[in-house]
């Protein structure tokens, strides 16, 4: 179904929670544009992720992940933006994703992101002894700041992939912004 919206739809969340894979679905669904701010970010420094948090730090990192966010945004084809789990932190980004796009909070307990991630080596923040415990605080401290920059939440535990995305789908498609 082609949708025609007046805003970007984009995906916040804790790594894991499944904004990469939502944010396909979405995109194929309503046949629009898909972008994960991770690859843009990925295309620009020209490394990983993993290795430019190693030599550069996390700051540095938030810095182009700001640049990044912000001229995605700025695009006027309507896309599914995937954003990286710590875009929530700066201020700016909440003001611009509020103002450019229409917010989804994909919801998961840090239990069930655990369990879906136990073999992953991709993501940085959890590459520590007892991520589990680096899921808990993240979303202790992130919750809020998801929470405050979104127009939906859509609670995924204990629903497959597929049944969230047809979730938000729903949602957007019944409540349009
Ligand atoms: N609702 C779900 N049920 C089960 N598995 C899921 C669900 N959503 C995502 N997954 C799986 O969890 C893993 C992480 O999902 P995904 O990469 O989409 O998360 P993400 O939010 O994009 O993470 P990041 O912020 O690190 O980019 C993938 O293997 C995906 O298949
Ligand atoms: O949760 C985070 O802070 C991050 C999540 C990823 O999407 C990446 O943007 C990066 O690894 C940082
Ligand atoms: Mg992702």
């Amino acid at each position: 179904m082609t949708q025609v919206f007046e805003k970007h739809i984009s995906l916040v969340g804790l790594p894991g929670s499944g904004k990469t894979t939502i944010g396909r679905y979405l995109a194929r669904r309503w046949s629009m544009g898909y972008v994960d701010v991770d690859v843009a970010i990925e295309e620009q420094i020209g490394c990983a992720i993993r290795d430019f948090f190693a030599t550069e730090g996390e700051e540095r990192f938030r810095e182009v992940e700001a640049e990044v966010l912000a001229r995605l945004l700025a695009r006027p084809e309507k896309t599914v933006v995937a954003t990286g789990g710590g875009a929530v932190l700066k201020p700016a980004n909440r003001e611009r994703l509020r103002a450019h796009s229409t917010v989804v909070y994909l919801s998961a307990s840090p239990h069930e992101i655990a369990r879906r991630l136990q073999r992953d080596t991709q993501r940085p923040l959890l590459q520590v002894g007892n991520p589990l415990q680096r899921l808990l605080d993240l979303h202790v401290q992130r919750d809020p700041l998801y929470r405050e920059v979104a127009d939906f939440v859509v609670a995924g535990n204990g629903l497959s992939a597929t049944q969230v995305a047809q979730r938000v789908a729903m949602q957007v498609e019944l409540t349009p912004p």
